[in-house]
């Protein structure tokens, strides 16, 4: 708008707030105007034909790292060659087949296939080392029944032409790489019967197999590498599995030696041999051996078709550290499957016991089949979990862990190249195409772990000793981890809920609580029957005990009665020596009372009467079967000190020997009011002997008391004392002798002290009669000395003589003592003189005129 102002005003300085806006050029416009100047011409024009026509070196694809081509599952195809001229064929062509009986129609069947087979073509055809083309025959292609199909994406492809050291290279190298690393691996051998699985696995001893050459490369890298590789010791184990009849399956140890079946439980197989290879001979050796034991059979499509499952180990033992690693490794396993070909009855022909077989073989692979599509759905889409196809077959649960994903695996596909063999081979490869996509789980550390921990589970699984704290222990572990998974479970529901409703991470816990409560009840279970057999142990030791108690029971019955005769046996002998002992009584009243009457006769020879008494203490004595107490006998005891006295008393003075008659009458009041039992002579006996009674007091109560104490001890003692040694006598009491009696034993003990106190009145009561006898006597020089005046000898010999351990008397028998002593007062009053009857006069002796003199004297100083 300015430029059309008429005059500029320099002074100023205008500011244009809004400048004009004018449209830009269009290119097409500023082209059509004509150049500002001639030097346009040297700007050089844009090279975009030549920019665009340069070739742009596209840059090398990266090499995959190995370890995610390693991850995922290896599928090798080896076609078989379309002619195959050996011994074995020509043979198989030659004879009759021996599948038998032979249905007519398959029969014509092979024979056309057999005639077309001259003009026969490959199926397949191979497109490079990982590619193949499956083309349909002309039969098949005109009826558009199907068409060429292009399988690609194998690991591998070995041409029908290639070596079985090509296969070795390619498939068997890396595997065994990790092997002696110390990563276990699998390789399994698929295909249609005859195409070639057993030949790519063993081989021929010409041309061997991954199994041969595997073993060669081991034993050949062990020797090349230094300690401790070298040392590292392998283990080989062969077995098979095959169809019982088509009922079951059964294994069988291809290395064991007479019967090989093998147990089997679940996944587990048990007592398979493991035979360590030490060297390639050995090792070959064996192959042999297990090749020679595998179960084969002549068809139409194989003349050695395998027949059963055979599963080959090679184990290499642990040798601590691992090489590359520098961690400690692990047993490594390298197994090798040769799988029993799928076969189709209408090419086989089987009939039969080879239909059975087929079938188990058809269904084995079936099953193989299915767990790796399982597999590969889980892997695509984890929400549907995995199926557990594996439990179908004894060899897939053998496998389980290589079918689950959790181990490296790889499979080689045989296939046939014939035209006729198309269907089986495009099936093959329909089938296994898909398997290329399985990937397997990078967890070689815990597979090796739970390779480890696979065989040797199940053993402790069986093995383990449920007591109750490791039951409480479980049940405690059960619990925290279900609560562990609850907790899990709601944190992940309520995740869920924000995202999306189920995740694959629930199910996994769902299924680890499933896995858990199924362990759990298992123990339980195992607890139950471990309690089960307990109780039945404590039932059989409670029969015993019963029988024990029954036995104990008869034995203390007889025991009983045995017992009880004993009480009778010992009541009946007592009753004549009871009556013994009473007569024995009346015989000395009857003595008193005699010498009461001849008080008045004078006595000659005071002699007599000592040598009389000491004969009678003697007797007394002697004929006791109870050994005597003889110091403490008053009157009776020491016989040889009375002898010895009475002896000295003749030659010397008849006068002492009244002394040391009485003294020792006194000494025994003195000593034992209470006699010792022991001292009990046989009344019965002593019955017999002339008992002259001392008018003297203090001897004859001394006697009496004898009498009495032997006529309450002769109740417990004369039945034992008859039959026994005194040793023996005194233990067998003491057994037999019921707890009431030995009752009154220990009552007695007590009351010897009592007794002891209640006799001291008596005793005191003889001393004061001593006294007053020799006060009596003093007038007559008649002196009854006290005990000191016994002479030393007599006391040395006492002393001497061992003192047998005392007895008492039960208290009934002092309270008869006491009451005899009573009578006797009353009887030496009352009494009329003369015997009571005749039957105890008969026994007695005619005194010396003596003897009847001092009793006279000794009563009338009595009386006095
Ligand atoms: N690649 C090969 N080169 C030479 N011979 C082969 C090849 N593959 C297989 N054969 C021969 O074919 C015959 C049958 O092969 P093989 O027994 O290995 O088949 P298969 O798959 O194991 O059959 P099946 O499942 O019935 O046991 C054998 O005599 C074997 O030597």
């Amino acid at each position: 708008m300015e430029e059309f102002s008429p005059t500029p005003c320099p002074s100023t300085v205008t500011v244009r707030r809004n400048p004009p806006r004018k449209a830009r050029a269009t290119p097409y416009t500023t082209a059509a105007k004509p150049p500002p100047s001639s030097n346009t011409h040297d700007v050089p024009s844009f090279p975009i034909d030549e920019i665009l026509s340069i070739q742009i070196p596209q840059p090398e694809p990266e090499p995959k790292p190995s370890v995610s081509v390693s991850e995922s599952l290896k599928i090798f195809l080896r076609i078989k060659p379309l002619r195959v001229f050996s011994k074995a064929t020509a043979a198989a062509k030659s004879r009759p087949r021996n599948v038998w009986p032979q249905n007519p129609s398959k029969k014509h069947n092979v024979a056309k296939e057999s005639r077309s087979k001259k003009s026969e073509e490959a199926c397949i055809t191979l497109n490079d080392s990982h590619s193949v083309t499956l083309t349909p025959p002309q039969a098949l292609q005109e009826l558009k029944r199907s068409k060429t199909e292009v399988f690609e994406g194998f690991s591998h492809v070995f041409p029908a032409d290639c070596s079985q050291s090509d296969v070795y290279g390619k498939m068997v190298q890396p595997l065994l790489e990790d092997f002696l690393n110390g990563k276990s691996g699998m390789l399994a051998a698929l295909g249609p019967s005859g195409s070639g699985k057993t030949h790519t696995v063993f081989g021929t001893p010409k041309d061997p197999g991954v199994v041969p050459l595997t073993l060669r490369q081991i034993f050949k890298k062990r020797d090349e590498t230094s300690p401790p590789v070298s040392l590292r010791l392998f283990y080989l184990s062969i077995f098979e599995i095959c169809s019982e009849r088509g009922k079951g399956e059964k294994a069988y140890d291809l290395l064991g030696d007479g019967s090989s079946e093998l147990s089997v439980q679940q996944s587990t197989i048990r007592g398979l041999k493991e035979v360590p290879i030490r060297n390639l001979e050995e090792a070959e050796s064996l192959i042999g051996q297990a090749m020679l034991k595998r179960a084969t059979a002549t068809t139409n499509s194989n003349s050695q078709s395998s027949r059963s499952q055979c599963i080959i180990n090679i184990r290499a033992a642990s040798d601590g550290v691992s090489n590359e690693t520098k961690v400690q490794s692990a047993d490594a396993m390298l197994t090798i499957v040769d799988l029993a070909g799928a076969e189709r009855e209408k090419r086989t022909g089987n009939q039969g016991e080879r239909l059975v077989e087929s079938n188990f073989i058809n269904n084995t692979s079936m099953v193989f089949g299915q767990c790796l599509r399982s597999l590969l759905e889980y892997q695509k889409n984890r929400k549907k979990g995995l199926q557990k196809h594996h439990q179908n077959s004894l060899l897939t649960r053998y496998l389980r862990d290589y079918l689950e994903g959790k181990r490296r695996m790889a499979l080689i596909i045989t296939v046939k190249a014939g035209e006729e063999d198309y269907l089986d081979t495009s099936y093959l490869l329909k089938q296994a195409s898909p398997y290329m996509k399985i990937k397997f789980d990078n967890t070689e550390e815990v597979c090796n772990k739970r390779q480890l921990k696979t065989f040797p589970r199940v053993e402790k699984n069986k093995k383990m000793k449920l007591s109750a704290p490791k039951t409480s222990q479980i049940a405690e572990t059960v619990a925290g981890e279900k609560n562990q998974i609850t907790q899990e479970v709601n944190l992940e529901g309520k995740k869920a809920d924000q995202t999306e409703k189920s995740s694959p991470k629930l199910e996994d816990n769902n299924d680890r609580e499933h896995i858990i409560m199924r362990n759990f009840a298992k123990v339980v279970w195992n607890v139950l029957k471990q309690y089960n057999e307990k109780l039945k142990v404590a039932e059989g030791d409670i029969c015993t005990l019963k029988e024990s108690l029954k036995n104990e029971q008869l034995k203390s019955r007889g025991l009983e009665a045995e017992l009880i005769n004993l009480k009778s046996n010992l009541a009946e002998p007592c009753l004549p020596e009871v009556e013994a002992l009473v007569h024995a009584k009346e015989q000395i009243e009857v003595d008193t009372s005699l010498a009461n009457e001849n008080t008045n006769v004078d006595d000659d020879d005071p002699c007599d009467l000592i040598e009389s008494r000491s004969e009678v203490t003697a007797d007394g004595c002697n004929e006791s079967p109870v050994v005597p107490n003889k110091s403490l006998v008053p009157g009776l005891g020491n016989e040889e000190i009375s002898s010895e006295e009475q002896k000295c008393a003749k030659q010397d003075d008849p006068c002492n020997l009244i002394d040391s008659t009485s003294e020792v009458a006194a000494e025994g009041c003195n000593e034992s009011p209470v006699p010792n039992k022991n001292v009990v002579p046989d009344l019965a006996n002593e019955q017999e002997c002339d008992i002259q009674i001392n008018p003297t007091p203090s001897p004859e109560q001394a006697e009496v008391s004898l009498i009495n104490n032997r006529l309450s001890n002769i109740q417990t003692k004369s039945a034992v004392s008859r039959r026994f040694p005194d040793s023996e006598k005194q233990e067998r009491l003491r057994k037999l002798l019921p707890a009431s009696s030995r009752f009154i034993a220990e009552e007695m003990d007590d009351l010897e002290i009592k007794d002891k106190q209640i006799e001291k009145p008596q005793v005191k009561l003889a001393e004061t009669r001593d006294q007053k006898k020799s006060e009596s006597t003093k007038g007559r020089e008649i002196e009854i000395p006290a005990r000191e005046a016994e002479p030393a000898s007599t006391k040395k010999q006492r002393n001497e003589q061992k003192k047998p351990r005392r007895r008492l008397q039960p208290a009934s028998s002092v309270l008869l003592t006491r009451e005899i002593n009573t009578l006797e007062i009353e009887d030496d009053v009352a009494e009329p003189k003369g015997t009571r009857g005749g039957k105890k006069t008969t026994v007695t002796q005619p005194r010396s005129q003596g003897s009847v003199t001092l009793l006279r004297l000794l009563t009338s100083n009595l009386h006095l």
